[in-house]
């Protein structure tokens, strides 16, 4: 058998050549912006392959795997593309809290706008006006500081106690989805809390949800077009607020009530309040029952699983039966979770929140500036990216692991021999920072004294899988759940 090859003559292949022209464009200009980033001192530019793409598929696939490594690689301050945007990411806790220091060199001002006018429906008149920063946002922080909080907090924790005792008669005794018995008791008990009973809370629940999922990929630019299910919810939402307020609703919490009267007194109708509150039951919605959520799977998966956290509340109920002796508990409920300390559920709360946030802080730079070594001129962005300083194994022992202990057992933390005051920062920082936190904080702390007075909790053992984070979500708060644990509830005596 001959094994002659029939050499064929070399012909011009056009397609072949303007691929490699093109390639060849790519490494050239991506050289040359490597130069060029170098010689003007600028952070170094995170390498990627398909030119306005950027990293963005990389981190959509795992971002903790991609920041890790791309931090290792390039140090606390790298820029990175992402769908056509140069972002600066900040990794070190000092530079961030620089960052927060200095909201005129680095605004936030501008995306608060682009966020509520893009992503909700209020109008930019509203978003834009002096009303906003000069009346609604100072209401909202005045009602949601920890003196302001109370009568909210009050109503929240009577409505989580009330839920999970009307739940016990569907879910106790039987192999259930933890997803589908927690997370409506947290979403409803919020709602009654901020907007009373007239609240739409069945009706707008699977709206919120269709809105939720996909708010990262609003939040990322992606157009309107390809988030339908997302784009509808939002208006079923706008629809059912929109109404909410048209009819009567004297249940609502004093901070709604009088935001109200703010806005409709400048000739705003039913349809602006309601979007401006659809903004606000977003975030009132989107993080704190996922962390709840969380919280009971993290701790039911160790060894022990809740029972270190029963023992603690248990010993804090009889404590206050002592000094209440002819009480019932689930009167006084918010004053065992007012005054009791509970420094292991106090500490389980601060641990859900370090390993289970992803939150950014995004700032725009105002005038030339340096950070960390590196030049940055007007207009460029900066992303605060606080996970990583969450898993910074030299800040955090053993960071990859959920210790429901961590902040009790230890009180300071550091970094090459430094104190990192700003260690733990899920609810980002600065003129950004959580309007919510104090509520959020104090709602989860209710909600596990009531749900482990009321309910024994186990994992079902014949059921093997497990919920797991939505990495992608990446900036936003509280990761999300895929997939879901099934438990078995007992009631408690
Ligand atoms: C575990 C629960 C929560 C987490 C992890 C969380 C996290 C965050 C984060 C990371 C930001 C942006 C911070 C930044 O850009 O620097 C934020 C903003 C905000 N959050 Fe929360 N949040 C939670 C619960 C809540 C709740 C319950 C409310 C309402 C009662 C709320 C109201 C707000 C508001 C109004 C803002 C916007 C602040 C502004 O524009 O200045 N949050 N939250």
């Amino acid at each position: 058998m001959s094994l002659d090859v029939q050499l064929q003559p070399l012909r011009p292949n056009p397609k072949l050549f303007f691929t490699g022209l093109a390639i060849l464009a790519i490494v050239l200009q991506t050289l040359y912006e490597k130069r060029k980033r170098v010689s003007q001192c600028r952070a170094p530019m995170v390498s990627h392959l398909i030119p306005w793409v950027g990293s963005a598929l990389e981190i959509g696939r795992n971002p903790d795997t991609f920041f890790n490594r791309t931090q290792r690689k390039y140090g606390d301050v790298f820029t990175m593309k992402a769908f056509g945007r140069d972002i600066t990411c900040v990794v070190s806790p000092s530079l961030i809290s620089e960052i927060y220091r200095n909201p005129q060199k680095y605004d936030f001002g501008h995306y608060r706008v682009a966020l509520t006018t893009e992503c909700f429906a209020i109008p930019a008149s509203l978003i834009e006006s002096d009303l906003l920063s000069k009346v609604l946002r100072p209401t909202l922080h005045r009602h949601l500081s920890p003196t302001g909080l109370g009568p909210t907090i009050k109503s929240y924790t009577t409505a989580v106690w009330n839920l999970l005792e009307r739940e016990s008669s569907r879910f106790a005794g039987v192999s259930t989805p933890l997803r589908d018995f927690v997370l409506p008791v947290l979403y409803q008990s919020s709602a009654y809390a901020f907007f009373g009973r007239s609240c739409p809370v069945l009706e707008s629940y699977q709206a919120f949800n269709d809105f939720d999922t996909d708010f990262h990929l609003s939040l990322a630019g992606v157009p309107r077009i390809f988030l339908r299910k997302s784009t509808e919810g939002l208006a079923t939402m706008n629809r059912l607020f929109e109404k909410y307020f048209d009819g009567p609703h004297e249940g609502a919490s004093e901070y709604v009530l009088e935001s109200e009267r703010v806005i409709r007194d400048q000739g705003y109708d039913s349809k602006t309040v309601g979007a401006y509150f659809v903004c606000f039951f977003f975030a009132l919605m989107t993080n704190t029952p996922n962390l709840g959520y969380w919280m009971i799977v993290l701790n039911l998966r160790r060894e022990g699983g809740v029972q270190p956290l029963v023992d603690e509340i248990d010993e804090a109920v009889t404590s206050w039966k002592h000094q209440n002796p002819d009480q019932e508990i689930g009167d006084h409920l918010y004053e065992l979770v007012s005054t009791a300390e509970l420094p292991l559920l106090t500490s389980t709360i601060q641990e859900t929140l370090r390993y289970v946030t992803s939150s950014v802080s995004i700032r725009r730079v105002t005038e030339p500036v340096e950070l960390g070594g590196y030049r940055f001129d007007k207009g460029d962005e900066v992303a605060c990216m606080t996970r990583l300083v969450h898993l910074d194994e030299e800040i955090h022992e053993n960071a990859w692991a959920y210790n429901p202990r961590r902040y009790m057992d230890q009180k300071r933390f550091s970094k090459n021999g430094k104190i990192v005051a700003n260690h733990s920062m899920p609810w980002g920082g600065g003129v950004s920072m959580c309007a919510g936190r104090h509520f959020a904080t104090r709602a989860l702390k209710s909600f596990m004294v009531s749900l482990l007075i009321r309910y024994t909790l186990e994992i079902d053992s014949k059921c093997s899988e497990g919920p797991t984070f939505t990495l992608e979500r990446v900036g936003t708060g509280a990761l999300h759940l895929r997939g879901d644990l099934r438990v078995i509830l007992h009631a408690r005596k």
